[in-house]
């Protein structure tokens, strides 16, 4: 009979809503076995990396600081140091860690399958990098393009604090935030869309549990060779043609919802579709994509980088 190789995975930060997303997930993936601590004891450094020793591979579900300490416990046992995931924004720009969007460019998926160290993105950059990156590979977006990025999150990409706030009735319906315009997702945001100039972000949450569009304007006029949104589609679906998760969607399937786009249709699911509206006559474009922030914009990418990283995808 063939023998079955069982993976084990530690979830720091377990009972988190990423954490759990997480767990929820690996109950579906053959092959991996999820080890948990014991609760009473989930923030006692002692413990955790006593649990790290014993696992394939670590996925820190944590806030920045506790994920700082986490992999400093990792790299503390050395050689016998798990593989580490993390899904805070602690190490996404940081030396050693490689970055966990596996659509990214075509060498990514190799890139995180040998990697010790994988920090998962974001969920605004997954949307965002995902329009960008493509362009200005192409040489459409010069590197210094003056980009921004609008976009809409459900209320649960604010963790715990956030889901008890809106659950009870405490948080306005919806809100604009990041407006000092330092929101922590724009270092990883502008590195890994290979732009050489900061964009502007500006990030609302609305009273709705989970679900997020992500949106970016284009005068075409501006962009090198003047491209018409059917070439920017065109670029968009030549980068992510055979890939299971992200999906582009032509404009003439988006043209039926008469120019509106809802943010929750992706719920539970961890793909990511991408559309571009444009009007040509006017010379404007509005790149969108629409994912679950808790699918790809985080539980669904973790699971997507374990398996890579375990040698199961
Ligand atoms: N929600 C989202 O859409 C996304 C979140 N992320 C990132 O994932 C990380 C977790 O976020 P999220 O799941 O939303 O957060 P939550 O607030 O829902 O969960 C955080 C978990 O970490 C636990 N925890 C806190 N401090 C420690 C510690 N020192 N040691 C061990 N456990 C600890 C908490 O336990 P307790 O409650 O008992 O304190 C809680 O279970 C964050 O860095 C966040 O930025 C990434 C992508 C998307
Ligand atoms: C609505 C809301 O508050 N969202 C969070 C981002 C959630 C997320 O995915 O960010 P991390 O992966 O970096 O945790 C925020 O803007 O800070």
């Amino acid at each position: 009979m063939a023998s079955t190789i069982t993976k084990t995975v530690f979830i720091d930060g377990e009972a988190g809503t990423t954490g759990l997303g997480i767990r929820e997930r690996l109950a579906d993936v053959p092959g991996v076995q999820v080890r948990s601590i014991d609760p009473s004891r989930r923030k006692d450094p002692a413990a955790r990396q006593d649990l790290m020793a014993q696992v394939d591979a670590v996925v820190l579900c944590l806030p920045d600081d506790a994920a700082k300490e986490s992999a400093a416990l990792a790299a503390g046992l050395g050689t016998a140091a798990p593989r580490v995931l993390d899904a805070s924004t602690a190490h996404r720009v940081a030396e050693g860690w490689v970055y966990g969007f596996a659509e990214l460019a075509p060498e990514q998926a190799d890139a995180i399958r040998g990697a010790a160290r994988v920090s998962n993105p974001g969920c605004y950059p997954t949307g965002g990098i995902a329009l960008i990156r493509p362009l200005v590979d192409a040489g459409v977006m010069p590197a210094d393009y003056p980009v921004t990025v609008n976009a809409v999150s459900g209320y649960s990409g604010g963790g715990k604090s956030m889901i008890e706030a809106y659950e009870a009735g405490k948080a306005p319906a919806f809100e604009l935030y990041g407006l000092g315009l330092e929101h922590k997702h724009l270092a990883e945001l502008q590195r890994f869309s290979g732009l050489s100039r900061r964009p502007i972000f500006v990030p609302s949450v609305g009273n709705f549990r989970q679900g997020m569009l992500v949106s970016i304007p284009l005068h075409l006029d501006t962009l090198d060779g003047v491209p018409k949104p059917q070439d920017l589609e065109a670029i968009l679906a030549e980068r992510y043609a055979g890939s299971e998760l992200v999906r582009v969607v032509p404009a003439a399937d988006a043209s039926v919802s008469g120019g509106k786009l809802e943010p929750q249709a992706l719920n539970d699911t961890d793909l990511m579709e991408l559309r571009v509206y444009g009007n040509a006559a006017r010379g404007q474009a509005v790149l969108v994509a629409r994912l679950d922030n808790l699918g790809k914009g985080a539980s669904g990418a973790a699971v997507q980088n374990l398996k890579l990283m375990l040698g199961l995808a």
